[in-house]
């Protein structure tokens, strides 16, 4: 086994309804204590069949017992980063804004808007006296996002023959979206999911902020693969977006995301390994970095070495 397959330099962030990759071989939990306090929960170590390993990190805890305003997103992001993880898979429920986004669906978001309310800390900068400000206009990694649609397209194409044997509608992959982030934990009113529309976005979760600015931080390739449960509150005629709709289609989406992992996991780990797929996050903090160094607190410089050793150690 080489060095490189040894290294954990994937990881998967699991959302509503995934909580384990119970079709990968479970090695061991690790749960690191970062500088920002514990994951949301001990993060699985798992084995693909050639020895790869991956992490496995359930967003809300395993149990779903935390809510998205209180995620520890710094802890969980920096925890990856410790074990070497290079490239995140983030899943995420979520609730559809436009008519050809079924339940069901897969959606690779592109852009971002954050509606968030300020209540989550979303800096490791934060409460330092080191200042950074991160390029964010891409918020996903676009080579990762580049990479994964033919894969994904692929393995729901395959999937999605047995559906339609059994008279249901095969699981589409939609691309280029643009997802909104609320503070949740209420759903949207109707006002609000029609502005949302009118704004331009497709989709609509409570999780994926501050999660990808803190993975553009720590210079994390970050890709969301998004599953489509609901088509929130904007149709007029139709009953707005419960938690008892959404759990209708948690099981299956789960289903598939465990699939997909399972299915592209290996060749993600080599493209990790090969580096060109990631190359546009590290690094990107060099010059996010306001300089002045001699005036940066040695602890906030010790802090933040756990995230950017190159900077900071
Ligand atoms: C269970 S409905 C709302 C909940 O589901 C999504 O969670 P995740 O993104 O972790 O899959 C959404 O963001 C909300 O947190
Ligand atoms: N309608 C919705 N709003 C916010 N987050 C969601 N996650 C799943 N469905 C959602």
């Amino acid at each position: 086994m080489s060095s490189e397959t040894e290294k954990v330099l994937v990881g998967v962030i699991g959302g509503s309804g995934l909580y384990h990759l119970d079709n990968l071989t479970f090695v061991k939990h690790v749960n690191p204590e970062t500088p920002w306090g514990f994951p949301s929960s001990p993060i699985a170590i798992c084995s693909l069949p050639s020895g790869t390993l991956v992490a496995f990190l359930a967003r809300h805890g395993t149990g779903h017992t935390i809510n998205p305003s209180a995620v520890p997103a710094r802890a969980n992001i920096a925890a990856l980063k410790s074990l070497g993880v290079r490239a995140v898979l983030a899943f995420s429920a979520v609730g559809s804004l436009r008519e050809e986004i079924a339940p069901g669906d897969f959606i690779l978001p592109t852009q971002i808007i954050d509606r968030t309310k300020g209540v989550r800390p979303a800096s490791f900068f934060e409460g330092t006296s080191i200042v950074a400000h991160a390029a964010f206009g891409e918020p996903f990694a676009r080579g990762l996002v580049g990479w994964l649609e033919s894969r994904v397209r692929a393995v729901l194409e395959e999937d999605g023959q047995a559906a339609v044997l059994a008279g249901k509608r095969a699981p589409q992959l939609h691309t280029e979206k643009c997802i909104v982030c609320m503070e949740g934990p209420q759903f949207s009113t109707r006002a609000e999911s029609r502005m949302y529309r009118a704004w331009g976005a497709d989709v609509i979760n409570m999780s994926v902020l501050p999660e990808a600015k803190l993975a553009r931080e720590a210079e994390l390739s970050y890709a969301l693969i998004a599953t489509s449960t609901d088509y929130d509150s904007w149709r007029e005629d139709e009953a707005s977006v419960t938690a008892a709709e959404v759990f209708k289609t948690l099981q299956e989406n789960a289903r598939l995301s465990r699939h997909v992992a399972a299915r592209i996991l290996e060749e993600l780990h080599g493209a990790t390994v090969e580096g060109s797929l990631l190359k546009e996050e590290q690094g990107s903090m060099q010059y996010s970095i306001m300089p002045r160094s001699e005036q940066q607190k040695e602890e906030d410089r010790q802090k933040l070495a756990y995230i950017l050793p190159t900077y900071f150690s």
